[in-house]
């Protein structure tokens, strides 16, 4: 069995006196795609932000409990700037950087001391081909990155944080936004990346879960009702509330 990524231990998370997270009991396992999944406002985008510590910048914000990355207690790593290349998100809404093509990738390696212009290029290129993206763009890398369609910026957003080599790619519903043709791209992007890296995607769409999830997680009002593999929790789910919800009563 593939090694543990990420433990989270008694996770509770509060939005000042709101407890949006109860209890919560996971382990994440390396490679693959783990689907977070459950009705709107049961904590997803909470939980997936918990484990790049995104929540730290919200006023009013406070965490009990553990989250161990590949065993290290997260709120005991000094250099987040690290931590977050190597967990890396990527948003709903593409949001490229004001700047060209070439520089909006480059501007993590940049950030990570990378200034020889061969290296730049050979990374941005490697990062571009990844993301099934450089046939695209390969001959406007100066025009800026706005210029991109919808698809096509988000699979950018995706190369940029592949360029700076993480472990792990945490994603917020990353095709919510996006049209079927560009949503299926991305899917078939995610498939090929889970190979190499861990992936971990909240996605409203019970068929994207089905068609991309390796593992699922069910939040229901905060708490974890059930986990698992995929395919078995859909065939046969355990708890009354992932019936309901996946058979659209609830959602
Ligand atoms: N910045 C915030 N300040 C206060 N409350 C928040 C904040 N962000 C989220 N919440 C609350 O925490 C709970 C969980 O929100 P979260 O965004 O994690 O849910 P979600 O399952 O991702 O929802 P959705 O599917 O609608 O995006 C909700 O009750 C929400 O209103």
């Amino acid at each position: 069995m593939s090694e543990v990524v990420f433990e989270i231990k008694n996770l509770y998370a509060f939005y000042n006196d709101h407890c949006a997270l109860q209890n919560v009991n996971l382990k994440i396992r390396e490679k693959g795609i783990t689907a977070i999944m459950g009705p709107s406002g049961c904590g997803k985008s909470t939980l997936l932000r918990c484990l790049n510590r995104l929540n730290d910048l919200i006023v009013g914000f406070s965490l009990k409990g553990q989250i161990l990355f590949r065993g290290q207690d997260i709120y005991r790593i000094k250099d987040l700037t690290e931590y977050r290349r190597r967990v890396t998100m990527v948003f709903q809404k593409p949001n490229p950087f004001p700047m060209s093509i070439f520089d909006n990738i480059a501007y993590g390696l940049r950030i990570h001391g990378v200034t020889k212009k061969s290296i730049l290029r050979e990374k941005v290129e490697q990062a571009l081909r990844m993301a099934a993206l450089w046939d695209e763009v390969k001959d406007k890398l100066k025009k800026p990155a706005v210029q991109l369609s919808g698809g096509q910026q988000q699979r950018l957003c995706i190369a940029r944080a592949l360029a700076v080599e993480p472990e792990v790619l945490l994603l917020d519903e990353p095709t919510s936004a996006l049209d079927p043709i560009a949503t299926t791209k991305i899917e078939r992007l995610l498939e090929e990346l889970a190979q190499q890296y861990t992936v971990v995607i909240v996605t409203h769409s019970m068929g994207q879960a089905l068609r991309i999830s390796d593992e699922v997680v069910f939040l229901y009002e905060g708490r974890l009702i059930e986990n698992g593999e995929t395919s078995a929790i859909v065939k046969m789910p355990r708890h009354e509330v992932t019936k309901q919800f996946l058979t659209g009563k609830i959602g």
